[in-house]
């Protein structure tokens, strides 16, 4: 019997569930819908994407026996969930496994961007500690004003951290929680007024896009330390580039940006500023954990027909 097919979009690791898989569905890796026949086209029944894999209505409105997209991550605005939701596909992410290493990279970048510390590991490579002036002084951490845009499940686990650095803390989301104890700030320029470092944990997307704009840098003030593990869409890169050249905004540790891969050099070229390649999640362990979760989607969905984690927005 021909099985139905599972179109794989992103470059994954080797797993032991991918036998399980092979067993009930033919597994194509995708280059072009041109590279496959008509026929394929049409048992093509689940999309393995990831969260920084384009995904777009153009390539579903193609696959007309298309019934879930199973996603490794838990970023959505790289699959239009609206066209998915017109035609009834169902759409899985990988929701909490990832909540505790992105959360530690929040709190890397944090520390690194405060304390210098990339700057610092230049600096003795280079062969300037014996200079005479030294290195300068850094920012404390511990004891400040901690502010978190994007109380989310990763937003709320890095909150939980902050209790270990005695800081204070507020946050500002869509809609206050119910559900925690934490300060809500309604207006994110307060949140930025009021804190020390801002860490950005909301989703990414249209309904986000650009929200840290140069008021709210200008707001966060020339000590201000922005730190941004969610999307880079979220903020205004021209406008953090232009307030870090200006002295406006005090440092910034950031592991997405606007076109990632490219980083604009004006960007790279500021020492204030800590980069990493978007691998807050990217451990052993965790991305092990989520290849895991969205392989078990489609074996449930195979199953009972239904996605073990459905996307719910
Ligand atoms: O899961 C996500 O949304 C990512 O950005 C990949 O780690």
């Amino acid at each position: 019997m021909t099985r139905p097919i599972v179109l794989q979009l992103a470059s994954l690791a080797q797993h032991p569930s991918f036998d399980d898989i092979d067993r009930h569905f033919e597994r194509l890796a995708f280059q072009d819908l041109t590279e496959l026949s008509a026929q394929q086209i049409e048992r093509v029944q689940i999309l393995l994407t990831s969260a920084v894999t384009p995904t777009p209505a153009s390539l579903m409105d193609r696959l007309p026996a298309l019934k879930a997209i199973c996603s490794v991550g838990v970023g959505y605005d790289s699959i239009d969930i609206h066209a998915a939701k017109q035609r009834g596909i169902q759409v899985s992410t990988t929701p909490d496994v990832l909540n505790d290493c992105v959360a530690d990279m929040a709190w890397a970048l944090m520390l690194d961007a405060a304390r210098r510390l990339t700057e610092s590991d230049r600096y003795v490579r280079a062969g300037l500690w014996d200079r005479p002036n030294g290195f300068g002084l850094g920012t404390r951490v511990s004891g400040k004003k901690l502010g978190i845009v994007g109380l989310g499940r990763i937003g709320q686990t890095i909150a939980r951290r902050a209790s270990g650095f005695d800081m204070e803390l507020r946050y500002h989301n869509r809609r206050p929680r119910h559900d925690v104890a934490w300060h809500y700030e309604p207006s994110l320029i307060e949140l930025a007024d009021w804190a020390d470092i801002m860490v950005i944990a909301a989703v990414g997307g249209d309904e986000t896009r650009g929200l840290i704009n140069i008021d709210v840098l200008n707001a966060l003030g020339p000590k201000g330390i922005l730190v941004n593990i969610a999307r880079g869409s979220v903020v205004d890169e021209s406008a953090l580039i232009a307030a870090l050249q200006e002295g406006r905004l005090g440092a910034a540790g950031l592991d997405v940006f606007e076109n990632e891969p490219q980083v604009p050099q004006a960007l790279r070229d500021l020492n204030q500023v800590v980069l990493a390649p978007h691998t807050a999640s990217a451990t052993v362990e965790t991305r092990e954990a989520m290849l895991t979760l969205t392989l078990e989607n489609i074996l449930q969905y195979q199953k009972t027909g239904k996605v073990l984690t459905p996307l719910s927005v």
